[in-house]
């Protein structure tokens, strides 16, 4: 019997230093995100990091928290029984990090009788740090606890026509009304490091003006690919001039090389560039969570007047839209009714 996994990233139980600490050390402490050995990531997360960000990160995250929960815990589950709602199979719901785990999950649908199960990671482009570490940990707990399963998992669907029409139609939705200067898409960074690595050619990323533009094997992991190629078909299909957006990167952590340009820097310099009106869209991200309603509605909304600007629109995530819960549910249905499921491409599910 075929059923589904639908896995977001996760957050802590409340926003509190004693909650968040344990959640940033499960987030931090996996190979797939702090990717150095585990010696030295043991002493920079325990030993440096985690003795100072839980009680930043848990103020950050009591300005965003609502009374139901996490904001992308709540939204991911309102989202979840939607999609249940249109499909015929049992769908569950996990975080990688925090609850409802991986774990329960898979639990869940094994106690239902699923043994084919459609792994769909909730991220538009594919990273190491959220997507090749959902499918380890998963791989790993099937090996230990459901050897019979067999997964099929959904690809990175940052081009797939449907899901770019779904967010095309947001951000119009959105700029209803906005007179704005310019469209920010602003994504969650990554390290450069992390873009090397996940470059199966080993030889194509530079990392510079032309390499995520020149085709190659190599962008079907290549985040920064991604990230571009989403922005380009939105902006195609909205009809948006050269000049009136831009693309960054968001989110980074100190220490290591991220993904430029960084959204906050970016941010700071649009107003002196005439600049006034300004609307950012956050699409690595197919839920608000703390990255951004707390950074980007909040920090870089400020920041924004701050250094002169005017207006600010931070437009939202898909969250629990009626036409993005009927894309995930055609998805899975397209997925349900294929005769063979032992591997479906994303061609096959977005057939
Ligand atoms: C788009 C998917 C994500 C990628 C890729 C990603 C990489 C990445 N993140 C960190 C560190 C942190 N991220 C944090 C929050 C956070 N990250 C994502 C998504 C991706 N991260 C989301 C959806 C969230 C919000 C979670 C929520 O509960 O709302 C945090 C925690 C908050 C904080 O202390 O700032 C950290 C830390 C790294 C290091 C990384 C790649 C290496
Ligand atoms: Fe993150
Ligand atoms: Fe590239």
């Amino acid at each position: 019997m075929k059923g589904v996994l639908l896995v977001n990233l996760g957050s802590p139980e409340s926003p509190t230093p004693k909650d968040v600490k344990p959640y940033l050390d499960e987030f931090l402490m996996d190979k797939y995100v702090i990717d150095v050995p585990f010696l030295l990531r043991a002493l920079l997360v325990r030993g440096i990091i985690l003795q100072t960000r839980p009680k930043k990160s848990a103020a950050a995250y009591a300005k965003i928290w609502w009374d139901e929960g996490s904001p992308l815990v709540v939204i991911s589950k309102r989202m979840h029984a939607k999609v249940k709602q249109l499909v015929d199979i049992p769908v569950s719901l996990a975080m990688r990090y925090g609850n409802p785990s991986l774990l329960s999950g898979l639990q869940e649908l094994h106690d239902k009788g699923v043994n084919e199960v459609l792994l769909f990671p909730l991220y538009p482009q594919h990273a190491m740090a959220s997507t090749t570490t959902i499918l380890e940990l998963a791989e790993e707990l099937r090996k230990k606890y459901f050897p019979e399963m067999k997964f099929t998992i959904v690809p990175a669907f940052y081009n797939k026509p449907d899901y770019i029409k779904n967010l095309a139609d947001s951000i119009k939705d959105h700029l209803k009304g906005f007179d704005y200067d310019h469209l920010l898409f602003s994504y969650h960074g990554i390290p450069e490091r992390h873009i090397r690595k996940t470059d199966i050619t080993k030889s194509h990323c530079k990392i510079d003006g032309s390499c995520c533009n020149t085709p190659s094997p190599s962008h079907e992991f290549c985040y920064r690919h991604q990230c571009y190629e989403t922005t380009k078909q939105v902006v195609k299909l909205l009809g948006i001039p050269e000049g009136k957006y831009s693309q960054t990167f968001q989110s980074r952590l100190a220490g290591d090389k991220w993904l430029t340009p960084y959204t906050d820097v970016e941010i700071n310099k649009m107003p002196e560039r005439g600049i006034k009106n300004l609307a950012v869209v956050t699409p690595a991200f197919v839920s608000d969570c703390l990255e951004t309603l707390e950074e980007i509605a909040m920090e870089a909304n400020h920041q924004f007047k701050e250094h002169g600007g005017q207006e600010f629109l931070a437009i939202p995530c898909l969250n629990d839209g009626d036409d993005w819960c009927k894309t995930v549910s055609n998805w899975i249905s397209n997925w349900s009714n294929a005769s063979s499921s032992i591997k479906v491409d994303s061609e096959k599910i977005n057939a």
